[in-house]
């Protein structure tokens, strides 16, 4: 099975705080004793795995093994569906999770043990799951997709502090939360949901398809990546010391029934950033910029083996 297949492997060797220069000598010799007949790159500066994922396909390759966490899995999809070759569901994607969060994963039970998640992409049975799709206001950039989560505010923020933290493993994500809260600085927002206009000061407006973002967190409420629906929390302006307080409700998901968090289920939703200073959007882990958003979604965009 494996052996007829051909597989482009991309990466990435920052991640996982650089653990990945040890685990890929075992890896390779598994993909070579389990027979996989394979090409593999390193990538050499950030968002490489886009232009990687492009070239590939457009030298044929229609299966890919992503070595790496959620941002280099986030640069393979944004790869995959920038890309007018071919469908984005002709192409495939084994995941061997060596990041820091591997947040994508946990929703799809996708091991982080090296021979068991490649024991999974050799088994060959593939997941069809939807993908977000974020258009930033005005700019005329391109569009950016996301698997797992997209937001706008506080998360953003720690996504921007957490690389300093990144030798904490997955507690880096609590420690850049933790440390966050004392210097962020809630904002004015305008999110258009659903045929309401729902205007506050917000901590942060999350947009999931999956469940688990933040090194284990979940924020939105009963995320299914299989049900063309987003799910929005708006998590309005809760203090640093009720925050603190309900740091448990963070990691088992009851933080969407706080008082002060209101979810939604939709297709597509805007958000206009309202204050001068605005905060960080990040998608998957990833910064991207800031900006008034439109998020959709598009049904069964992304095939990966699972
Ligand atoms: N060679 C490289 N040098 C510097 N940065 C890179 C390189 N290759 C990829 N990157 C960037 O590294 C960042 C982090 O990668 P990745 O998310 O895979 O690992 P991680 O942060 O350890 O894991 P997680 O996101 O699951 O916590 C991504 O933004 C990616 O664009």
């Amino acid at each position: 099975m494996t052996g007829s297949k051909r597989w482009f492997v991309i990466i990435n060797p920052t991640s996982g705080n650089g653990s990945c220069n040890r685990k890929w000598t075992d890896i390779q010799k598994l993909l070579i004793s389990n027979k996989f007949n394979f090409e593999f790159v390193f990538t050499q500066y950030q968002n490489h795995s886009f232009e990687l994922t492009q070239g590939a396909i457009k030298q044929g390759f229609r299966d890919f093994i992503c070595v790496g966490g959620d941002g280099t899995l986030h640069n393979i999809i944004n790869g995959i569906m920038d890309q007018k070759e071919v469908l984005s569901t002709d192409i495939h994607v084994g995941i061997i999770p060596i990041g820091t969060g591997n947040d994508w994963v946990k929703t799809h039970q996708i091991p982080n043990q090296l021979e068991k998640a490649i024991e999974i992409i050799k088994k060959g049975s593939l997941k069809i799951q939807d993908v977000g799709k974020i258009d930033l206001i005005p700019e005329n950039k391109r569009p950016v997709y996301f698997i797992n989560l997209a937001g706008i505010g506080f998360d953003g923020y720690v996504v921007s502090k957490v690389n300093k933290y990144k030798h904490l493993g997955t507690l880096a994500y609590l420690a850049g939360a933790f440390l966050g809260l004392f210097s962020f600085q809630n904002f004015r927002s305008k999110v258009s949901v659903n045929a309401e206009q729902i205007e506050s000061k917000t901590l942060m407006i999350l947009v999931g398809i999956c469940k688990y973002s933040g090194g284990g967190m979940q924020l939105t409420e009963t995320s299914n990546p299989f049900d063309g629906i987003l799910d929005i929390s708006i998590v309005k302006d809760i203090g640093k010391w009720d925050i603190i307080k309900n740091l448990p409700k963070l990691f088992n998901g009851k933080i969407t029934s706080h008082k002060k968090v209101e979810t939604y289920k939709t297709t597509s939703v805007s958000i206009d950033l309202l204050d001068t200073k605005k905060p960080f959007i990040q998608a998957d882990g990833e910064l991207i910029g800031t900006g008034n958003i439109e998020v959709s979604i598009i049904q069964k965009a992304f095939s990966f083996y699972a």
